[in-house]
């Protein structure tokens, strides 16, 4: 087998060995976050940067010692804009931001169209500000104030679990709900549709339909996937993705998982994520009262729209897991007992661990009574630092989109 039939593009868990994985490398972005916008940027604080840099950079040498392909968002871009037409979309959906105005567009484009892939992937990564065009003498340059953006930047990038998910071997391109985040799925379904690496490759969704996160899409088992519904992902963008990957055969069920809208608990996995086959960490203060509602293909259409889907009524999340996965029990490990240690854990990613392999996971130093338990039930703790990291409310499951796993299923 080839190295790179070895590393065939997909995933059917969150446990598999993990062989590729796309990470974004922090960078100039977060550079551009001050006290005045980090809350619209969605960053709890205003992270140092070359720290956060380093604490990534041991993050991607963790993962590499463990023989996994490390490939940076960043790099997969600037190589899908050697394509013309790519650069050409890119440039038209960064100026169709509504509050630029002609006469700004007028100078934007051609900075643009001129730039190179690295100087163009730069732009549309770091954002421009209103006082970094030279000639710009409009209405919407005066208006603006200096250091207003004219295109935003996206610190978010960090998080690329959320911006695509692959199941089995097709990707989707999610749709973001934030608006400080909805940029980033431009720019995965660039790379995903026109990079070489990809072509072939079948996607699914898209930036433009309900919004579905990655971050709340979790593989549980072959043919199971449970998404969370609550800040990000909503009712009708889980029904969407349900019919998508229930017509085409990649899962055989989907839990959809009512989850809190609030901060804390914005996706899925910042409550629980799999360590192993049957076993998931999750915060104890929600264990008990997490529900899912079991949806199935009642009767197959002709396109996805015509499905008619078999919605169970909602069942304690543990049990509807357990069921859909043929298996008698789907373990608990918590976050810690003491209601206070948990909470103080979940906030800073405790729960978001990223599994390497059965068994095998990476997560946060500082959750010690996370870490802790995780090792008495017998998963491995790769242990990373993530003081700055943290402070953009991800972990290391977040921070990891997985492109290629070893399947489980045989
Ligand atoms: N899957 C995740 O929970 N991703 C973390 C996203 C953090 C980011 N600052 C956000 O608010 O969207």
């Amino acid at each position: 087998m080839t190295e790179q039939e070895n590393r065939a593009h997909g995933a059917d868990s969150e446990v598999g060995t993990l062989r590729t994985v796309m990470l974004h490398r922090p960078g100039t972005e977060l550079k551009r976050l001050t006290p005045r916008n980090n809350d619209r940027l969605l960053f709890d604080g205003i992270p140092w940067v070359a720290r956060a840099q380093d604490e990534h950079d041991a993050f991607a040498a963790a993962l590499r010692d463990r023989d996994v392909e490390v490939v940076y968002l960043t790099d997969l871009l600037t190589e899908t804009f050697a394509d013309e037409s790519a650069r050409t979309e890119a440039i038209e959906t960064a100026l169709n931001g509504l509050h630029l105005g002609d006469t700004m567009r007028h100078y934007l484009r051609p900075l643009l169209t001129e730039a190179s892939p690295a100087e163009l992937t730069t732009y549309l990564t770091a954002g421009i500000r209103n006082d970094e065009v030279r000639g710009g003498f409009g209405l919407v340059t005066s208006l603006l104030p200096s250091d207003d953006f004219l295109i935003d930047p996206l610190p978010n990038l960090l998080f690329t679990r959320d911006s695509s998910v692959w199941i089995r071997d097709r990707v989707a391109i999610t749709s973001l709900a934030m608006p400080a985040r909805k940029r980033e799925t431009q720019l995965t379904e660039l790379i995903y549709t026109r990079h070489p690496r990809f072509a072939g490759t079948g996607t699914l969704h898209g930036w433009r339909d309900d919004h579905v996160e990655g971050g709340d899409c979790l593989l549980l088992a072959p043919g199971v996937v449970a998404v969370g519904v609550g800040e990000r992902t909503t009712p009708a963008g889980v029904e969407q993705l349900a019919r998508e990957i229930l017509h085409k055969g990649l899962v055989h069920t989907v839990l959809a998982v009512p989850i809190a809208q609030e901060r804390a608990t914005m996706h899925l996995d910042t409550v629980c994520t799999m360590v192993d086959v049957d076993k998931i960490v999750m915060y104890p203060n929600v264990a008990g009262t997490l529900t899912a509602l079991t949806v199935t293909v009642q009767e197959h259409g002709e396109t996805d729209a015509d499905l008619v889907l078999h919605v169970a009524d909602a069942e304690p999340f543990l049990v509807a897991a357990a069921k859909a996965m043929a298996i008698d029990t789907l373990h608990q490990i918590d976050t810690g007992l003491d209601p206070v240690t948990a909470e103080r854990e979940q906030w800073d990613d405790g729960n978001n661990t990223l599994a390497l392999a059965p068994r095998v996971a990476v997560a946060y130093e500082r959750n010690d009574e996370t870490n802790s338990r995780l090792e008495d039930a017998g998963i491995e703790v790769v242990r990373i630092a993530g003081s700055e990291l943290g402070s953009g409310r991800g972990g290391p499951r977040c921070m990891s989109c997985p492109i290629s796993r070893t399947p489980l299923a045989g």
